[in-house]
């Protein structure tokens, strides 16, 4: 009981997730980074099986970040800006785009950045949306202005497959997990300027090193 209790999403966890992202300098957390991105797969995976291609997806690239958070070099990547600055200095990025380091923290967090703006793109959708307005519509709009540029034909097929199987919008505010629809909304309104900040600081921070392309 305690550990399916302990596997149960709750939107709560993630806004807390990201209000921790910042530090009082505007540096990203890789730590909180990447358990905002851990309550969000929960979520997923409460959605149903039709979604593990794209929560194991999620999961992999979670885990090289922390594999590094984890690992010898530890310290160098407390936050993006020092990871960033880390693989620069030390050449660990494919900055001419010969795809030597397939799993660098730079390409890996670009990954997860491009499926943060989706999030804020789609949760800025829900927060607006009314009763009859359909969850699926949302997500494959929010997709087909972010993430799905930069995914081939199979797996916009395959992610325009998986949306169809998400919940109506009252199913889906209940997995939530925070209370009626209003309390939703006012706590989606508190998380999304959170998301945003985070993205656009990371944003700001590939754009300045160039790294929106990396391979
Ligand atoms: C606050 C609660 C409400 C929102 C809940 C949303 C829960 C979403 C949880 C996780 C989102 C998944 C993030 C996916 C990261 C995808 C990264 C990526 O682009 N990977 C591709 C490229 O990687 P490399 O090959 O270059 O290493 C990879 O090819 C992708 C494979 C899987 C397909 C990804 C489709 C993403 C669709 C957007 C998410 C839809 C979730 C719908 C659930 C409502």
């Amino acid at each position: 009981m305690a550990g399916s209790e302990s596997q149960k999403f709750t939107l709560q966890e993630v806004l807390d997730s990201f209000k921790l992202c910042l530090s009082p300098h505007k540096d990203v957390y890789l730590e909180h980074y990447v358990s905002g991105w851990r309550g969000l797969v929960k979520f997923l995976n409460s959605l149903g099986s039709i979604f593990g291609f794209i929560s194991k997806d999620a999961v992999s690239k979670i885990q090289i970040l922390v594999n590094f958070m984890k690992g010898e070099s530890g310290s160098e990547y407390v936050t993006v800006q020092s990871m960033v600055k880390y693989e620069l200095n030390n050449q660990l990025v494919d900055v001419d785009k010969k795809g030597i380091y397939p799993e660098s923290g730079c390409r890996t967090l670009l990954r997860l950045h491009r499926a943060l703006r989706w999030l804020e793109l789609f949760l800025d959708r829900l927060r607006t949306s009314g009763e009859n307005d359909k969850t699926s519509v949302m997500c494959r709009e929010a997709y087909n202005e972010s993430l799905a540029n930069h995914h081939p034909f199979m797996i916009r097929k395959a992610a325009g497959m998986a949306f169809l199987a998400i919940p109506g919008r009252a199913a889906f505010f209940d997995v939530m997990n925070v209370g009626p629809p209003e309390r939703v909304v006012a706590v989606l309104g508190e998380a999304l300027p959170l998301i945003s900040e985070v993205y656009q600081i990371t944003e700001e921070l590939y754009t300045k090193h160039n790294l929106h392309d990396l391979p």
